[in-house]
């Protein structure tokens, strides 16, 4: 039986466990606090994030790192984006040379503006063939309740791919093969970013023709600076794109969207991060989203209208204001 490595016993670690043992895969889980990794093997529940949710036999749980790494073929990654490089700089000796390690984060560095396989590589040192990436519109409480759905996994190589869309397809979770890593990546990353944008709207009691605005100028926008980074324009049409932002602007599951339904109802950024207690990649990824498209010439108005609201302080209303007021200009595919 294959052996999977999942970092992080939050709501997405716990989902794709149980995705991966359903696959028919060995699924040791990496946590920090005991009395959680004790639960989660002995009474087969990760009762914090989905209480009554049972985790097949095969998921147990460690707080030892090297514990979990032994003889793993894949190492899912699934911490908040701005923890993963101190925690892989720790782990990283731990790792054996065949293992290949899997991104299940949606976020950019914050300060390098760097995808997280870039952060992965660049801590690790390892190639292009050890380093891969799974991203769709997968709500983590319906996974982990066995919904069906879709998902990307992503890498350089080839092989890699197909052996990673092996492991991680089953029953109700359907993968598909791509090599555009930073495309699939780009498209997690800049969905929670409209995600936020869409819940802002919502809490100002704006409809659904204020939604399906945001959510196709913000795939406009997401497509251009995957063009001008060179990712491939047909990614942003995928699940990892068009299916990630749907699921995510439509959702009230989605951490992202119901954070901006409390900033457009008022709340500050503090009364926000009380409400809404998990991962919340969008808050901290829109700076270096705005800071990858400034270094490429690429306008990203509704990430700088979310950028204003979250870390400016600006109105909401104000803000909208501005972005309709917006020079003119025709709708065309890439602009
Ligand atoms: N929840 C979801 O539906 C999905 C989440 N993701 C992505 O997965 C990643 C993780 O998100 P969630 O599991 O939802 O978040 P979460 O907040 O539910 O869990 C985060 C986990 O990381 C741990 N953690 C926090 N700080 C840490 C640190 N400094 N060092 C080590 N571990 C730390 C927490 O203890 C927790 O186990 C994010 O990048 C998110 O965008 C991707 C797809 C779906
Ligand atoms: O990435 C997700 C769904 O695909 C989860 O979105 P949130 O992080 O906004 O909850």
């Amino acid at each position: 039986m294959r052996r999977c490595a999942v970092f992080g016993t939050g709501m997405w670690g716990t989902a794709m466990s149980i995705v991966l043992a359903d696959a028919g895969n060995d699924v040791v889980m990496v946590g920090r606090r005991q009395e959680q990794i004790a639960a989660i093997t002995a009474d087969h529940e990760n009762a914090e994030y989905f209480p009554g949710v049972r985790l097949p036999d095969t998921v147990r749980a460690t707080t030892d790192p090297a514990e979990a790494l032994a003889g793993a073929e894949f190492a899912y990654l699934s911490i908040p984006a701005q923890t993963l490089r101190a925690n892989l700089t720790a782990w990283k000796d731990l790792i054996d040379p065949d293992t290949v390690l899997v991104s299940l984060m949606k976020g950019l560095e914050v300060g390098t503006a760097k995808r997280m396989t870039e952060v992965i590589r660049e801590v690790t040192g390892f190639g292009r063939e050890r380093v891969a990436v799974v991203s769709g519109p997968n709500l983590s409480p319906e996974i982990a309740r066995r919904q069906p759905a879709a998902s990307v996994v992503a890498s350089r190589d080839e092989d890699v791919a197909l052996r990673l869309q092996a492991a991680t397809n089953g029953p109700y979770f359907r993968t598909y093969t791509a090599s555009d890593v930073m495309g699939v990546e780009l498209g997690g990353v800049v969905k929670n970013v409209i995600g936020l944008a869409v819940g802002i709207a919502d809490g100002m009691g704006f409809g659904d023709n204020t939604k399906a605005t945001l959510i196709t100028r913000g795939l406009a926008e997401t497509a251009r600076l995957g063009a001008a980074l060179g990712a491939d324009p047909y990614t942003f049409s995928g699940l990892a794109g068009l299916g990630d932002l749907v699921a995510t602007c439509a959702s009230p599951l989605s951490r992202n969207r119901s954070f901006g339904v409390h900033l457009g109802r008022g709340l500050t950024l503090e009364q926000a991060q009380a409400e809404v207690k998990q991962t919340v990649e969008g808050v901290k990824s829109c700076e270096a989203v705005l800071e990858l498209a400034d270094r490429h010439g690429v306008e990203m108005p509704i990430s700088e209208t979310v950028v204003a609201i979250v870390h400016d302080g600006r109105a909401p209303a104000e803000m909208l204001k501005e972005l309709m007021t917006r020079p003119l200009k025709a709708e065309r595919h890439g602009h």
